[in-house]
């Protein structure tokens, strides 16, 4: 079952077309990467669906109830990371989380609980030390523990490994990935390995249009465009190989497209060069990444 439907959303700043008609929908209990280049309408998607932005025309459901701009029931429904969390930052985790849970009317009975799950699941320690001497990372991590806090069934995460260093993103996304089980995530972001890495569906949007929209896998089946690519141990042979294979030089590389399965293709090549008396010193196969199709959708 579908947690977030959008039918034919448009959205319009002045006279400017922002969105022109978005559709799609997002099952529940996976990881859906909302990607697309700078200005592509992301962040104008996720305000509508937290009812933080006007729709002008078309509808957002949340669990089948119907989005409106302002405060609305569904709201309780869904949690949000912005990109960088701001924060109280004289306050600890608990006492932040406290405030957090009171505001959006957690039972007192439930939240001591809830805040020393939510802290375990982000893996932050419970202890004094205050927030203004957090690293970016562990603020992400506290601003995922605040957003689940209620147990939202969505969760919206704009751009949220932008500001994080390698080690920080990579320990983010793996836990991401972690809260599977507990809601279903959209998350926006322009590094495409992130979302190779985690996400179940894809969407890219590029001028305001949904340009694609399925699984990594079935996207990579419709857009394959697999390569061979051939070393040379010197840019002789390379140059040499390049002419008879019709393909890509790149110093001492040469690569080329096939069609079908890679064992044929590859047979083709290296009967081609051993004809010719030139032997690469490696062959590989090179797959589709999401960065070729992001390329190949958006150009
Ligand atoms: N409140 C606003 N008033 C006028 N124009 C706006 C407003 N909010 C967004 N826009 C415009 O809408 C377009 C889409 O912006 P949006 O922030 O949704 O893109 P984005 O894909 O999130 O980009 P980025 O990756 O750079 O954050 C941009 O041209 C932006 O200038």
């Amino acid at each position: 079952m579908a947690i977030l439907e959008l039918h034919d959303v448009k959205k319009y700043f002045g006279d400017k077309q922002v969105l022109n008609g978005l559709n799609f929908e997002v099952p529940e209990g996976s990881i859906f990467g909302f990607v697309g280049e700078n200005d592509a309408g992301k962040t104008t998607t996720m305000k509508m669906i937290l009812g933080l932005e006007t729709i002008d025309s078309g509808e957002i459901l949340v669990d089948g109830q119907r989005v409106h701009y302002g405060n609305s029931a569904i709201n309780r429904e869904i949690g949000y990371l912005p990109d960088v969390p701001e924060y109280y930052g004289y306050m600890n985790p608990t006492e932040y989380l406290k405030l957090c849970g009171r505001l959006t009317g957690i039972p007192k009975g439930e939240l001591s609980d809830r805040i020393t799950k939510m802290l375990k699941t982000v893996d932050l320690p419970i202890n004094k030390r205050r927030i203004h001497g957090f690293s970016r990372g562990m603020k992400q991590r506290l601003g995922i523990a605040q957003a689940l806090l209620n147990r939202p069934r969505l969760l919206i995460c704009d751009e949220p490994t932008s500001a994080l260093d390698p080690i920080g993103r990579s320990e983010f996304l793996s836990l991401l990935a972690s809260l599977r089980d507990e809601t279903t995530i959209v998350f926006s972001t322009h590094i495409l390995n992130d979302v190779e890495r985690i996400s179940d569906h894809v969407g890219i949007l590029h001028a305001g249009f949904l340009k694609a929209n399925d699984s990594l896998s079935n996207l990579k089946e419709q857009y394959a465009k697999p390569q061979i690519v051939l070393k040379f141990n010197s840019s002789t042979s390379a140059q040499i190989a390049a002419k008879v294979l019709d393909a890509i030089l790149n110093d001492k590389q040469v690569i080329l497209n096939y069609l079908g399965d890679y064992q044929p293709a590859a047979e083709k090549v290296m009967q081609t060069l051993l004809d010719r008396h030139l032997m690469p010193v490696s062959i590989n196969s090179l797959e589709t990444s999401l960065e070729d199709i992001f390329m190949e959708v958006t150009s």
